[in-house]
């Protein structure tokens, strides 16, 4: 099915999040939609999928104009949306969330549990996608929930299915899975709409590149097109891709583990007999596939998990027992790898997010009443700093696109008085521009002599930035190996191989 989107505006108040967008996505075709934060593309797709209505434009399929007043309407013409987080009700079966996306008329006229399970069969075989009906849903890995929920769109014959960051949750081994994933569908005649920040999967499966900056359509990219090409599109100047730095100069070990364990609800080992040093002015960076003990390992750290063993010290003074607000006030700046679960509040603004987790909001609050004058400075000097990209500093920060919000946890925790920072996923979602702005600045926490952990999924960003190289496998450290480690000897020990074997 043709999909045409033709001058869509979409406003909010003052702000013009679409400007005039004009889009065409043939059957059969893989358009890519780039663009830096903030550039409409989610709300641009919002629009299309029924959740909010255009102020201007029409939408066309297969050249009909259509109206689209919910998401049902939307589906109900063909169009399917794969969100990044999952819609999907966890303690379901994969054939109960599937039935569940369809009205009572569906699966001949009343809700079949065993048609369910015969479509989602038909479906999966068909693609290739292992998916067991009867699987409960929470059990599964991420990537696999993801091919449920295209699953349910497409037991719902959609034609035009949107993809919008559907690879930041993934690992690359299931975002290569996806990439074949999605060109099946496309060889099938599927419309694909993808929106992604990662240039690599651009080029490698877009048909088309469509550009938009600030609102408005700015430009179409070939797919053999360069990554810095394509970055130098979407912000609108050249950007420096991998960060240039200088050889690391450590001083004294900051931060000391001393054979940690952490035990999870169930009573596992998640964690196991973890140890090792971060000096002052280096990077070390945690690499791994996701779900190794990476998440539990920062959280103990940061005295989020209630059942740990072994020791934590930074510059000598013990962080093992103490509350996540004193390792805070220790001057740690964490940036956690959900910023929607635990690194925002929603409905605060953006000034007032800036300022969490300060203690007794220092030095915004003088005799006890805040200095909301103070706290502005700060918050439009750190707007500009992070180029985060809102209204004012007085917007609520559920309001920012998904990599504006990314950004206010960095601005927050990197502007602390900092004795070590932990980030995990820190670019996650966020433009090859902002990219750029936040290794620098990472670079530049080194430099000043502060030890950093950087906690990434993303070997690109763990190449760049790392000074030494920890992976860890099944909740242990497999081996701490020099930065410049070939990719091919970091992909072994993240499948669980020790550095002298894979040498071996
Ligand atoms: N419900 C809303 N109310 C007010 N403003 C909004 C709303 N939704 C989005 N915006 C604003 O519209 C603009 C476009 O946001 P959108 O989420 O479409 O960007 P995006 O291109 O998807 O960015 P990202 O790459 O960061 O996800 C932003 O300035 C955002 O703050």
């Amino acid at each position: 099915m043709q999909l045409e989107l033709r001058g869509i505006t979409k406003r909010f108040g003052a702000l013009t999040a679409n400007d005039h967008i004009d889009l065409v996505v043939a059957p059969g075709e893989i358009h890519c939609l780039l663009g830096e934060n903030g550039a409409g593309k989610s709300t641009l797709m919002n629009v299309l999928y029924g959740l909010y209505q255009a102020d201007d434009g029409e939408i066309l399929l297969d050249g009909i104009v259509q109206h689209f007043e919910g998401p049902g309407d939307a589906m109900r013409s063909g169009i399917g949306m794969v969100h990044q987080h999952f819609m999907l009700i966890p303690v379901f079966t994969v054939a109960e969330n599937v039935m569940l996306g369809h009205e009572q008329t569906s699966f001949g006229g009343r809700l079949d549990l065993d048609a369910a399970r015969k479509r989602v069969r038909e479906i999966s075989d068909r693609f290739g996608f292992s998916v067991d009906p009867d699987a409960i849903v929470g059990d599964l890995p991420v990537g696999v929930q993801q091919r449920v929920e295209i699953i349910k769109a497409l037991s719902r014959d959609a034609k035009v299915l949107v993809f919008d960051e559907p690879t930041a949750v993934l690992t690359p081994q299931e975002t290569d899975e996806l990439m074949t994933i999605m060109r099946q569908l496309r060889d099938e005649g599927t419309s694909i709409v993808f929106i992604t920040h990662k240039l690599r999967e651009v080029r490698e499966v877009a048909d088309r590149i469509t550009v938009i900056r600030l609102g408005k359509v700015v430009g179409e990219a070939a797919p053999t097109a360069s990554n810095s090409e394509l970055a130098a599109l979407m912000v609108g100047r050249a950007v420096e891709l991998v960060v240039q730095k200088d050889v690391a100069r450590p001083g004294a070990p900051a931060l000391v583990v001393e054979n940690l364990d952490v035990i999870d609800a169930n009573g596992l080992k998640v964690v196991n007999d973890v140890s090792f040093a971060v000096h002052e002015g280096e990077i070390l960076a945690i690499a791994g596939v996701q779900g190794n003990g990476q998440t539990e390992l920062t959280e103990a750290i940061m005295g989020l998990q209630p059942r740990v063993n072994g020791r934590v010290s930074l510059g000598g003074q013990a962080l093992t027992g103490l509350s996540v607000r004193r390792v805070l006030d220790a001057g740690v700046g964490f940036v956690p790898e959900d910023r929607t679960e635990d690194g925002l509040v929603a409905e605060m603004t953006i000034a007032e997010n800036l300022m969490l987790d300060r203690s007794h909001g220092a030095p915004f609050v003088a005799r006890g009443s805040l200095r909301r004058d103070h706290l502005d400075d700060f918050a439009e000097d750190k707007k500009k700093e992070f180029d985060i990209r809102a209204q004012s500093v007085s917007t609520p920060a559920g309001r920012l696109s998904g990599g504006n919000q990314q950004k206010v946890v960095l601005a927050r925790e990197m502007s602390r008085d900092l004795k070590l920072l932990i980030a995990a996923q820190p670019t996650r979602g966020i433009d090859v521009g902002s990219i750029e702005f936040v290794h620098k600045r990472m670079v530049e926490t080194r430099d000043a002599g502060i030890p950093v952990i950087v906690v990434s999924t993303e070997l690109d960003e763990v190449v760049a930035l790392a000074d030494r190289i920890a992976v860890m496998y099944r909740g242990s450290i497999v081996g701490i190996v020099p930065g410049d480690t070939p990719r091919d000897v970091l992909g072994l020990m993240m499948a669980g191989e020790r550095p002298a074997e894979v040498a071996a």
